[in-house]
């Protein structure tokens, strides 16, 4: 299980190695510059053939401190290094301060503090505008995790770091520089990013979740690990972990008649309207329930007929005949949202919430609208609801944390979309789903998953109309399968991502159930 650490327990789980006597700060940070050097080599092996050259930079902390180290080490292995200093060397602190010693301050250029010096940026721009041509390497080791406010000096810096184009291999030190590690923002002037954007991040000891978060994954290029020999510990309990791989076995199976596989009832809207209902109904059956009814209004019956075969089709016009039809147990899951229209979702929302039998709900569009309207709905969700909003609707159902979400501090950790998604599953008691390329998987005990759909997991394709409608399917047909909310909600994004990028460039919300046998035969479900 991967976890994803904020600066703050990154610092917690360093400081009680040091403090227990485990390790030292200086050795840590060799470590550190060991571990980047074997992660560049691995991610490019012909620079290990050549005698290549960097720049490295760094800056006034521990990060620039593994900068000095780094430039020591590829200088051992022949490369040709020159190291930049942005930073007071009498207020280092003492590990960073011993290896700009040890890698020797008469061959350290120096840029100037508390400013960048206009002679300091003319002599790192005359790095890409050698005669000896462009640098293999640049190496950002100017702020880590410590960096919590607004560096306006990155701004000027970032115009020079981008020269080499693609033909210079820029690699970030534990995060980019600029970066919030906590959030994934990045701060801003004048709208010019104070950020330096790398084409390789190497994360010491374990991922940092703004890397994964927001602005994150764009500017962070390629995420590599690197030991730094802590002793393995349980993860903060307040980490977030990577939503994986499903195991195939929790998709399989067993023997059984349909109704031991769960029956999802998908609740439409009136006529002209049935299609988002439809993709959901469809993406539960296809995900293993054993039996999926469409509940829809009369007059819509015969649209709907048209065009369903598996699915079953039953009417429900009000409030009425849905607590009639909540009667038959065997509908142990309720879809309600896609395409249900605000006004039909809060009457039947009301009848779901109001049901003693506490079963498996899946809220998405429509429906979300509606909790939004109505607090005393709200206040009725249990923990066997999923909520599946995207940033729209997250921003109707908790508009405080959005605003939270939406503003840059100048000064400390920015609040994260995964801060956001942890107190709304806490204030609504269930699961939520915040969605997105970035899509952050909450739980009322605190829990958190996140799925991030870039690089190779990158599927732009998914943006496309009814994709969420496929995704509430999902949840709901595996939730019909029993398995716990949470773990349906990470299977069926992880799923979900999967059948886009198996379907590939064309994909519209139709063609993603019917990707799944080909996904459950890859998996060896
Ligand atoms: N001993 C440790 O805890 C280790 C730390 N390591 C490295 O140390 C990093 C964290 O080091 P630090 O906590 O020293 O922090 P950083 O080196 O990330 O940056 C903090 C430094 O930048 C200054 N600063 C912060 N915001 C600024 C701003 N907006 N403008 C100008 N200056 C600003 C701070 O005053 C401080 O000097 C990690 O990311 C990692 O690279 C590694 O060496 C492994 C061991
Ligand atoms: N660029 C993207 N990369 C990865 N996933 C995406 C991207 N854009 C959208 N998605 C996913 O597609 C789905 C879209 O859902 P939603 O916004 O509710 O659309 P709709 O209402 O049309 O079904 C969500 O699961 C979201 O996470
Ligand atoms: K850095």
């Amino acid at each position: 299980m991967c976890e994803l650490l904020t600066a703050g327990q990154m610092r917690s789980i360093e400081g009680r190695a040091i403090a227990a006597g485990e390790t030292t700060g200086l050795a840590l940070m060799e470590r550190a510059g060991e571990g980047m050097i074997d992660a560049i080599l691995t991610a490019r092996p012909e620079l290990a053939a050549g005698r290549c050259r960097a720049v490295v930079l760094c800056g006034p902390g521990n990060n620039g401190g593994d900068g000095f180290v780094i430039a020591r080490l590829l200088e051992a292995q022949g490369w040709r290094v020159q190291a930049y200093f942005y930073g007071d060397a009498d207020q280092l602190p003492t590990d960073a301060r011993a290896n700009f010693d040890r890698f020797g301050t008469a061959r350290i250029q120096a840029m100037g503090f508390p400013n960048i010096s206009d002679a300091g940026l003319a002599l790192l721009r005359s790095e890409f505008e050698s005669d000896a041509g462009l640098p293999d390497v640049v190496i950002d080791a100017l702020f880590g995790t410590g960096l919590s406010r607004l560096a306006p000096e990155l701004v000027p810096l970032a115009q020079v770091w981008r020269l080499g184009g693609a033909a210079v291999l820029r690699v970030a030190v534990d995060v980019p520089s600029g970066l919030c590690t906590d959030s994934g923002h990045i701060w801003e002037v004048e709208g010019k990013a104070a950020l330096l954007p790398a084409d390789l991040t190497v994360c010491f000891h374990r991922r940092k979740i703004g890397c994964y978060l927001g602005e994150g994954p764009e500017n962070c290029g390629q995420i590599v690990l690197a030991d730094l020999g802590l002793a393995p510990t349980d993860p903060p309990a307040s980490a977030a972990r990577l939503v994986e791989m499903p195991a195939p076995r929790s998709l399989s199976k067993s023997q059984g008649h349909k109704y031991d596989h769960g029956h999802v009832l998908t609740l439409s809207g009136g006529s002209g309207a049935g299609g988002a209902a439809r993709l959901a109904a469809r993406a539960a059956l296809r995900i293993g329930a054993g039996a999926v009814t469409l509940g829809c209004p009369a007059e819509a019956l015969t649209e709907n007929a048209a065009q369903l075969n598996a699915v079953m089709l039953t009417v429900i016009d009000d409030a009425q005949a849905l607590t009639d039809s909540l009667k038959d147990q065997r509908r142990n899951v309720i879809c309600l949202g896609p395409g249900a229209g605000v006004e039909r979702a809060a009457t039947l929302l009301a009848v779901l919430l109001a049901d003693y039998s506490k079963r498996g709900t899946v809220l998405d569009a429509d429906a979300l609208t509606a909790l939004a309207q109505d607090k005393a709905l709200f206040s009725r969700l249990h923990s066997n609801c999923v909520l599946t909003p995207h940033g729209g609707e997250f921003r109707r159902l908790f508009p405080d944390l959005t605003a939270k979400m939406d503003k840059m501090p100048l000064k400390g950790p920015a609040y994260s979309k995964a801060d956001a998604t942890r107190e709304a599953a806490q204030r609504a008691g269930c699961v939520v789903v915040f969605k997105g390329p970035d899509t952050v998987i909450g739980d009322p005990s605190g829990g958190l998953y996140l799925h991030t759909a870039t690089g190779d997991r990158a599927v732009p394709w998914l943006a496309t109309a009814g994709a969420g409608d496929v995704l509430a399917g999902f949840i709901a047909g595996l939730m019909a399968r029993r398995m716990p909310a949470i773990v349906a909600a990470k299977t069926a994004t992880w799923l979900h991502v999967e059948c886009a990028r198996s379907f590939g460039a064309g994909l519209i919300a139709e063609d993603m159930p019917d990707e799944l046998p080909k996904i459950f035969r890859q998996l060896g479900v």
